[in-house]
């Protein structure tokens, strides 16, 4: 009974979210399909409604729907506006639309006298808008003059190292990628994400990725990159022509994440420098190291706070935009062939975004292939790229040279109003904000269709048997698959059929997550980075200073340990019969607990909810989990990792018991020596060490702070029991709590008597006691 009510507790626990996720699904397709079936209802009682209207049409229109008709023609016909009077140029009209383009008002062609004061208004506020956009473009040029003088300028004062170009650069190895009919569809969901995308990315040129939200950049640069997991991916990537798997790479392969992932207790030198050395090739020299991260910080702009710790969400120590671009620097100092980016200008200001773009061309000039995502760049900054590549629902709109772009869309009859920044129109185009001032009949869903007929690309037989196959929804979805999504979710699955997919693609996302961190493929980088001894070394020093830098918090540990063996000595009388058993227990789950309570102390001080049984264990591997997926995709080792942090961490491991019992055994007297209790106490560290490790690496937070708690105690009171199930005997038999109880309670009865008689009886005694408890 009470074993069947354990097992479905456990059920419960461990299927809980599983349930609540596979109910939050199905509610959700249920409230999408009431939301389709109330649209269609309202289109249909629209279409009945113009339908009847059309019938008994009157044939002067009333002011309101004028005003509405010729809102919607306005936007699109500067002429017609014109003809009405409300604006002198085309020029203001497309001002006006790049404004407000949802406002009516400023082109609301009401009839009426009491309407003329508004027009005037209306006049009034597009002159002055159009004043605004003059003096903005005006600045404009001025920047882009300052930026060439600025250029110039550099190519004087870096020692004419660009001026010498041809020569003088250091190339790097190239790496090309092309991607032919790429497709992802996540496995889950079965949701395309990229449908046929192709194009390639080249060295010394520096790609922008941009599209509407959720249009699949992230999803497109992390497959390049060989980053996606839990997705079905077809099509092919090439590297330098050859089908090579991206990983065999990946050690001239820099990866900028969105996510600032940082060390917060390091300087800014020291993130870089760091990197630079377990990244760089082992031939190169010191000195070529140093200057490399000094021409880093430099093109950066990190001088003034290199020696600043780089700090944390909760303690912040340098500026976001200075913490985004070491993000970027950790990548560039490893001298890379193929850096992508993900968004490494979102929140930078438009100055500091330049000074990043001009620091990734001169990368760019030595012949690295650059790719990044980007979101509303300015004028200047779009024009710093070389190439953009442009989403809209998982397919590509274009792709191609900057340069070319607004030729493109120009030939599709899209044409950018002037004074309008190019991206913004075109992104205003794809999200539906503007409606295209095309001549040709151009629907702008029909814009990947385009570009894939435009390159010659095979159309996907779904797209060319019906237009609207085209059209992707904004969550990625094609209508086609919508239809087959709504035939699926007439054929509902069973719940034990969602849960049991569930647990396979769960399976499959981890599968893929192993791959791709731990299976190692072929390198053919051709860069020898320093071996695991090297990089141990170099461990070793950063998580030394880590350690000191945290000294307080050690203090802190060190502290609490203090007082709880106060707190458990003043309560344990080693002299009486028991031989100071209570205590000990008390003291063996306080040892485990206590890395608990000091994880929760911890946790409230990091608002951070990874913090699980053991504290060094924790600190180990859960704080810089974020930091070593980071490092040991870019190939740094693992091995010099774990045994830097480990080496590091076991003078907690040895001092820890000392400080506890400093207090305890003088506190508690007990007869056995100092000596004893610290070689059991310390292997019991170990022991639980050893469990906070193994928990904080396969658990996740939540179960992992449950067993953290529950283990010690429950291991504790197994190990007192009396032994009338066989079971709990041998659970008891196998428990550390036991073991270590049984050495403290028989290292104090040795020393009762020394008559061998005696001791025999005494041990006997001891050995009946611990059992009958
Ligand atoms: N693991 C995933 N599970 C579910 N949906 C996903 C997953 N990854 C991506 N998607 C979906 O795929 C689409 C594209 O996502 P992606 O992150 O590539 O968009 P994006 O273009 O980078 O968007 P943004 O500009 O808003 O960051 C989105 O609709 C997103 O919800």
């Amino acid at each position: 009974m009470q074993a069947a009510l354990s097992t479905l507790l456990l059920t419960i626990y461990n299927c809980y979210d599983q349930v609540l996720t596979i109910r939050e699904m199905r509610n959700a397709k249920a409230r999408k399909a009431a939301a389709r079936s109330a649209r269609e209802k309202a289109q249909a009682r629209d279409k009945y409604k113009s339908a009847k209207n059309a019938a008994k049409k009157p044939k002067i229109a009333s002011p309101s729907q004028l005003s509405l008709a010729s809102c919607k023609k306005t936007v699109i016909h500067p002429q017609a506006l014109e003809s009405f009077g409300a604006l002198n140029s085309p020029e203001q009209s497309s001002h006006a639309v790049e404004d407000d383009p949802d406002s009516c008002n400023a082109f609301s062609l009401e009839l009426g006298d009491k309407n003329i004061d508004r027009k005037m208004k209306n006049e009034k506020q597009i002159r002055t808008h159009s004043e605004i956009f003059q003096y903005a473009y005006a600045q404009l040029e001025k920047e882009k003059a300052l930026l060439h003088l600025q250029q110039n300028k550099n190519l004087t004062f870096s020692g004419l190292i660009s001026m010498a170009t041809s020569q003088e650069i250091r190339k790097r190895p190239m790496i090309e990628v092309s991607f032919r009919d790429l497709s992802l569809t996540l496995k889950r969901k079965n949701k395309h994400l990229l449908r046929c995308v192709t194009g390639k990315i080249m060295p010394g040129h520096i790609t922008a990725v941009m599209g509407t939200s959720g249009a699949g950049k992230t999803t497109l640069i992390s497959a390049l990159a060989g980053k996606t997991v839990g997705c079905k991916m077809t099509g092919l990537i090439l590297i330098n022509g050859k089908p090579e798997s991206i990983h065999s790479y990946r050690k001239i392969i820099g990866f900028v994440p969105q996510d600032d992932i940082v060390h917060g207790n390091l300087t800014v030198e020291e993130n870089l420098w760091f990197s630079a050395r377990c990244r760089l090739s082992a031939d190169l020299s010191k000195p070529d190291k140093v200057l490399i991260v000094e021409r880093v910080i430099e093109s950066l702009g990190l001088q003034a706070v290199r020696d600043s710790l780089v700090g944390t969400v909760e303690k912040r120590r340098i500026s976001g935009g200075e913490r985004k671009r070491v993000n970027v620097g950790l990548e560039l100092v490893m001298e890379p062939s193929l850096l992508i980016l993900d968004e490494p200008t979102s929140g930078l200001d438009s100055s500091t975004s330049q000074l990043l773009l001009r620091a990734l061309r001169r990368e760019a000039l030595e012949g690295v292939n650059i790719c990044m995502v980007v979101h509303q760049p300015s004028y200047t900054l779009f024009k710093m790229f070389d190439d953009l590549i442009l989403l809209k629902g998982g397919l590509t709109v274009y792709h191609g040279p900057v340069s070319k772009v607004e030729e493109y869309f120009a030939g599709l009859g899209i044409n950018v109003p002037e004074h309008m920044n190019p991206t913004d129109h075109f992104i205003d185009v794809l999200e539906e904000i503007v409606k295209p001032i095309t001549s040709l009949s151009i629907n702008y869903r029909e814009l990947p269709m385009r570009w894939m007929l435009h390159k010659g690309y095979p159309v996907p037989p779904d797209m060319q048997q019906d237009c609207a196959g085209l059209v992707m929804s904004s969550t990625g979805v094609n209508l086609d698959n919508q239809k087959s999504s709504v035939d699926a979710e007439n054929k509902e699955q069973s719940l034990a059929g969602e849960i049991w997919k569930d647990m396979i693609c769960t399976l499959e996302l981890h599968w893929d997550i192993i791959q791709h961190n731990i299976l190692r493929s072929r390198d053919l980088s051709n860069r020898r980075t320093p071996g695991v001894l090297m990089q141990y070394k170099y461990f070793l020093g950063r998580v030394g200073k880590q350690r000191l830098r945290e000294a307080r918090l050690i203090a802190v540990d060190l502290l609490i340990l203090l007082l709880a063996g106060a707190c458990v000595g003043s309560l344990t009388k080693a002299g009486d019969e028991n031989f100071g058993v209570f205590g000990y227990i008390h003291t063996i789950i306080a040892v485990c607990k206590l890395q608990n309570l000091h994880s929760w102390l911890y946790l409230y001080k990091l608002h951070q909810k990874t913090l699980l049984c053991k504290i060094a264990a924790l600190r180990t591997f859960s704080l810089d989990k974020l930091q070593y997926w980071r490092e040991s995709a870019s190939g740094i080792s693992n091995l010099a990792h774990f045994l830097s942090k480990e080496t590091i961490d076991h003078f907690n491991t040895v001092i820890k018991p000392v400080v506890y019992l400093s207090m305890f055994y003088s506190i508690s007297n007990p007869r056995s020596s100092f000596a004893d209790n610290y070689i059991v106490l310390l292997c019991l560290v170990y022991c639980v060490t050893g469990i906070g490790y193994a928990l904080s690496i396969f658990l996740g937070p939540g179960p992992a702070q449950l067993c953290a708690v529950l283990i010690p105690v429950v291991l504790a009171l197994i190990s007192i029991q009396t032994g009338e199930s066989k079971f709990v005997t041998k659970l008891a038999n196998l428990s550390y709590p036991r073991w270590a109880l049984e050495a403290f309670v028989i290292a104090n009865a040795e020393r009762y008597d020394t008559t061998s008689l005696y001791r025999g009886q005494m041990l006997h005694l001891v050995q009946h006691m611990l059992f009958s408890y």
